[in-house]
């Protein structure tokens, strides 16, 4: 347990004036939250306090406070209650949601299908997906409009997440489907009841919130085929061991319930498609707006490709020294979780400031970042035990698709376009871009 001597109580906190009732509430919108409470950090320093309602919430915007919460977990400290009942409630619960005994039986097989080797022997799924892509951009440098860049992405990282922990190929990339759109539209309705002031939903159903319970209606019918899928595979190879998580869970002696294997199955799609594509998304807007970077990650590509369009195994994707380094630096500046979700299990003490049980506490973690040089303090994906298990496929996948961009593509951004704007929705997106594509030869 954290045992530091309190300097200072929630009340001794500084923070934003509110108003009585409503708190700071009426000064936040729910899809700039991240920058908000990052402009308060300037403003009140690094620890302050705010209120949603009678809900007070702690902010911390230092990396060695955040650390140490992150790491006292499962027992020191959690994710917010409110994580946990709303996506139960939606039927999303899963490794991401769940607390206690739980979480650890769920971690093991997300951390097994996710590990490095897995993936390596698996990078054919990446390279097929890799190569998809590569068709799908020609095809809009070729009709030369402005393009919507990070759909692109986001069909990739669904595809490989849904291909390599369920072993389905969606093939949302070349495939007219809406399964993405349906995606697209869940983690920003968890994010609004997350951090609304009361469970709005159970008075009124607004439009927004109706248009994306459709969507997760129709994402559980999508969910349903691939388990449906997974259990004959299973059934036709009833000795072969697990080839994916989806199948461990499925094979697994502790039995999992119906509800386990829908919430994590839809966990993993929503964790592993938007985060990585939001980075991607972030990454290809810096190239359009560096010529420099831009020539710096072409020389690279061509060096390393030749004349080939893409990395056909991973030891060449990981040859790319400059396009990983691009990345980090991507998804440090650009973080797609710019904002951690922690409440204390005990009463507790931490940055010199008395946390009673179940308080609501924000760390910042691009923040925070900004004078977290050393690697190990770092926290765009998290830290300690509950730690993104899904970093090093992330890293994978974009260094493959970057790359690929990188050699056949120059990237610019359309005349005259809309300044492209940080949306907070859970994750981080890169709102309004929209870039040029020019074939290279
Ligand atoms: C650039 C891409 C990504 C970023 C920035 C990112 C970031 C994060 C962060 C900050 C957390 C919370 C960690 C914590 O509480 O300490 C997290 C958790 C998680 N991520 Fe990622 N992530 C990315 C990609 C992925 C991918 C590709 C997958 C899987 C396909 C994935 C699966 C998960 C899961 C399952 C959790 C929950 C872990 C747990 O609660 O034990 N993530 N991620």
């Amino acid at each position: 347990m954290l045992t530091e001597a309190a300097t200072r109580t929630l009340a001794d906190l500084p923070g934003p004036r509110g108003l009585p009732g409503a708190g700071n509430a009426l000064q936040l919108k729910a899809d700039r939250l991240h920058l908000k409470l990052e402009e308060w950090a300037q403003a009140h320093g690094p620890i302050f306090r705010f209120a949603i309602g009678r809900r007070t919430i702690v902010v911390f915007g230092e990396a060695d406070p955040i650390n140490a919460m992150l790491r006292e977990r499962p027992d020191g400290f959690r994710r917010w209650t409110e994580i946990e009942s709303v996506f139960r409630e939606l039927g999303i619960h899963g490794v991401f949601s769940s607390e206690g005994a739980d979480w650890k039986r769920q971690r093991r097989l997300a951390v097994t299908a996710l590990n490095t080797d897995h993936l390596r022997r698996y990078y054919e799924i990446i390279r097929a997906c890799t190569e998809r892509l590569h068709g799908v951009l020609e095809t809009a440098a070729r009709a030369g409009e402005p393009y919507d860049i990070q759909s692109a992405f986001m069909a990739y990282t669904a595809d490989i997440t849904a291909w390599l922990a369920f072993g389905y190929d969606l093939n949302t990339l070349e495939r007219e489907t809406e399964l993405q759109q349906h995606l697209e539209r869940v983690l920003p309705l968890v994010s609004r009841r997350i951090s609304a002031p009361f469970p709005y939903w159970r008075i009124v159903t607004p439009p927004k919130d109706r248009a994306a319970l459709r969507s997760l209606a129709e994402l559980r019918v999508a969910v349903a085929q691939f388990i449906g899928q997974a259990r004959g595979r299973i059934a036709a190879h009833p000795d072969e061991p697990p080839r994916n998580f989806l199948e461990s869970m499925l094979l697994a002696e502790e039995s999992y319930t119906d509800e386990e294997v829908f919430g994590n199955v839809l966990t993993m799609l929503l964790a592993g498609e938007d985060t990585t594509a939001h980075s991607l998304a972030w990454t290809s807007w810096y190239m359009a707006s560096s010529p420099a970077l831009q020539e710096i990650l072409f020389t690279e590509a061509r060096d390393i490709l030749g004349q080939d369009t893409h990395a056909r195994d991973p030891q060449t994707a990981d040859r790319f020294e400059h396009a990983d380094a691009t990345l980090r630096e991507t998804i440090r500046m650009k973080s797609a979780a710019p904002l951690l979700f922690l409440e204390p299990l005990h009463d507790t003490t931490v940055g010199g400031v008395e946390l009673p049980k179940g308080t609501h506490v924000i760390g910042l973690s691009r923040y925070a970042e900004a004078d977290a040089a050393d690697e190990k303090r770092q926290l765009a994906f998290g830290a300690g035990p509950r730690f993104c298990p899904g970093r090093n496929l992330a890293l994978l996948e974009a260094r493959s698709a970057l790359a690929m961009l990188a050699r056949n593509f120059e990237v610019s951004l359309p005349p005259n376009a809309p300044e492209v704007e940080e949306r907070f929705g859970f994750t981080m997106s890169a709102h309004g871009l929209k870039v040029l594509l020019r074939e290279r030869r």
